[in-house]
């Protein structure tokens, strides 16, 4: 087992309330697995990604625990976590290439780095110099500055220096969103490449597009409004969803072989609850076809078969 996250609460503080924005969530990521996250904007993707590796000073740890491979990882403990940081849970955040030291160059960027960890660029390097060329890098690229390289290229080498110590976990936010297809596609298949390597153990790969999840995700777990509404092998998900939820959302995405304007794109009406003050209950709720009396209990996150979750009382009354 890689990755266990258990009840885990986190809420921020604001100035109307705390804005709960993890509210009891529960999962495992297996070893090897390549986990997608999939939801609405401001349902709790990157507040996840962030939890567990580094707190930010408005984020509050209000419950819950996180193991990673038996040990648990102590996510509001700063010093511990930076023990753990990188060498075991790494993270590519939201805009990680935009946020590239534009006077720096991409090796001596990368020499801080591990530096900073206790680790030898020197010895590091022919590794480092081995994983660009399978990315398709030229090692050349060590000698240039961030905005010399294309996005697509960043993106690689982030991907690259995110995991050049091995971690048991990669947590990648929005990895593939700024970049065209072509380039989409190639750091898509560099994350599955880096896994099937042994690079990285398993990976939680967090976005709002699901068809990048079509290519890289091994399972997909949804989520609403700080809560887990499904999660089940990536093929399950696209093709028999069980939560209501997800199978609006599976169905607000283009099918395949359909040509523009055959379809008709419906989005969901409404709009998801406000995090300050929930509702009591399922949060989907109000915007459910099929919701009923019961919703005002909160579902539990069950497993209807095996490797398939779901929190939904018509799918598991
Ligand atoms: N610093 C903050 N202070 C207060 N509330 C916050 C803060 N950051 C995020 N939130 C709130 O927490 C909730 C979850 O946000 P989060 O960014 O995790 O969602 P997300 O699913 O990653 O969204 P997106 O796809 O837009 O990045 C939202 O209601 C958001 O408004």
């Amino acid at each position: 087992m890689s990755l266990k996250v258990e009840d885990l609460r986190v809420y921020y503080a604001s100035l109307k309330g705390d804005v709960k924005a993890l509210d009891g969530v529960s999962f495992e990521v297996a070893d090897g697995e390549i986990m997608g996250v999939a939801g609405e904007s401001g349902c709790g993707k990157t507040t996840l990604g962030k939890a567990l590796i580094r707190l930010d000073s408005r984020m509050r740890h209000v419950g819950g625990k996180v193991t990673l491979d038996g040990e648990e990882l102590l996510i509001d403990d700063d010093p511990a976590m930076r023990r753990r940081r990188y060498k075991d849970v790494s993270l590519i955040p939201q805009y990680a290439m935009s946020a590239m030291n534009p006077t720096r160059k991409i090796g001596r960027m990368i020499a801080d780095l591990v530096g900073a960890h206790g680790r030898s660029y020197a010895e590091l390097t022919p590794e480092l110099e081995r994983r660009l060329r399978l990315v398709g890098l030229d090692p050349e690229v060590l000698g240039r500055y961030p905005i010399e390289l294309s996005g697509g290229m960043k993106q690689r080498v982030v991907l690259v220096l995110s995991t050049l110590l091995n971690p048991s976990l990669l947590i990648g936010d929005e990895v593939t969103s700024a970049l065209d297809v072509t380039s989409q596609k190639a750091v898509a298949r560099a994350l599955v490449e880096f896994r099937d390597a042994g690079f990285v153990g398993s990976m939680i790969i967090i976005t709002h597009d699901i068809s990048v999840l079509f290519q890289v995700a091994d399972t997909i777990m949804v989520m609403y409004a700080g809560h887990l509404a499904e999660k089940a092998p990536a093929t399950t998900i696209i093709e028999r969803p069980l939560h209501p939820y997800t199978q609006m959302l599976i169905g607000a995405l283009p099918k395949v072989g359909d040509r523009y304007g055959e379809q008709e794109l419906t989005g969901i009406a409404g709009r998801p609850p406000s995090l300050l003050d929930p509702p009591t209950g399922c949060r989907f709720r109000d915007r459910c076809p099929l919701a009923s009396a019961k919703c005002v209990e909160q579902p539990p996150f069950v497993e209807v078969v095996p490797g398939h979750q779901v929190a939904c009382w018509e799918v598991t009354a």
